[in-house]
């Protein structure tokens, strides 16, 4: 079974205004809400793909309780530790480009994460654990970590999309598999990144320290860097478009990659089809499905790193 872990939920809330200005009220034009968070998206994405999987992580209040019934309706198990307190609500405002603020968690006690803790070591080899999203200012920063230590022991395959110290300190536990954009790579480094160059000399530093299988730095509309498990370094491509959302777009990476190797069918290129996903979310209000992927799988081209790395950025 697939598990994702979102340790710190939220309710995006995407509010549509154009012509936003500060100062003044302002009336939406269009409004929705969605469960977010990191790991329920891949979560939901996965599931759109026809696979399953469970999330858990901690809820609370009445915003976990319409992330726990949206997740049932699509069809999704979910174990999420209920916590005292409200789950975020996360603003994602559309005007001429994209802002976002996004919430604090309620206080995860001690015992809050003991009880996902049994949960977690009770998975075996046969199991995939994607740790993925923020983690809470009540908890400390080295959980991915721990986890991640633990349960590479057991067998268990490690997924990790986090950024800040929680990424820094995870990385050292080697996951089978990172996606940082190139704003975490640049805050990785503490390092400014201005060229493909830079993400192939920072990315290549995380496979060197670290010695991770996957490595997939996201670029947005650059599509990726992928550095394989062979030591070889590509560019995905996706095609140009109209971006209609993109929160949500990385995470779309991650569910692609996992369906990818899940399926195991030799003729698919993972990452191809993991970069398709996230250009197909991000050119719709909501998440791709198996149809807009393989058009966008079509669309995306692969250039081996020789090819490209005097390209623009
Ligand atoms: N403007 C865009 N045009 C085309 N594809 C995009 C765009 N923005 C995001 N994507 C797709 O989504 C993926 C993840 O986006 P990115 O912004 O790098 O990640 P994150 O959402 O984690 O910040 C990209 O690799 C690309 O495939
Ligand atoms: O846990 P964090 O880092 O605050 O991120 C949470 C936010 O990221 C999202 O999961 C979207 O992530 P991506 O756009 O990177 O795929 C939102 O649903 C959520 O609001």
């Amino acid at each position: 079974m697939i598990y994702t872990v979102t340790l710190n939920p939220a309710i995006d809330y995407i509010v549509n205004v154009t012509n936003f200005e500060t100062g003044r009220l302002n009336r939406s034009e269009a409004d929705d809400k969605q469960p977010g968070g990191k790991g329920i998206n891949v979560s939901r994405v996965l599931q759109r793909l026809g696979i399953a999987s469970t999330a858990t992580g901690f809820v609370g209040g009445f915003t976990g309780e319409y992330i726990r019934s949206v997740l049932t309706s699509e069809g999704i198990a979910e174990r999420f530790e209920s916590v005292d307190g409200d789950t975020r609500l996360n603003i994602k405002l559309k005007t001429l480009e994209e802002t976002e603020i996004n919430g604090r968690s309620p206080v995860i006690t001690q015992k809050d994460l003991a009880n996902l803790e049994a949960l977690l070591l009770g998975l075996t080899k046969e199991d995939t654990v994607v740790f993925a999203g923020s983690v809470p200012e009540s908890v400390d920063q080295s959980i991915y970590h721990k986890w991640i230590k633990l349960l590479s022991e057991r067998g268990v395959r490690c997924y990790l999309d986090a950024n800040g110290s929680s990424l820094k300190e995870a990385l050292a536990a080697k996951p089978y598999f990172v996606k940082p954009n190139h704003h975490e790579l640049s805050e990785l480094y503490n390092r400014s990144i201005v060229s493909l160059e830079d993400v192939y000399q920072y990315g290549s530093l995380i496979k060197q320290e670290y010695n991770i299988p996957h490595v997939i730095i996201s670029m947005a509309s650059r599509g990726a860097l992928y550095f394989a498990e062979d030591e070889r370094v590509y560019h995905y491509q996706p095609p140009r478009g109209n971006v209609l959302n993109s929160v949500g777009a990385g995470d779309s990476v991650v569910a692609g990659f996992i369906y990818a190797k899940h399926v195991n069918d030799g003729d698919l290129d993972a990452v191809r089809f993991a970069v398709a996903c996230g250009s197909a979310s991000a050119f719709q209000m909501g998440f791709c499905d198996k149809q807009d992927v393989m058009e966008m799988y079509r669309k995306t081209t692969m250039k081996n790193w020789e090819e490209c790395r005097h390209e623009d950025y």
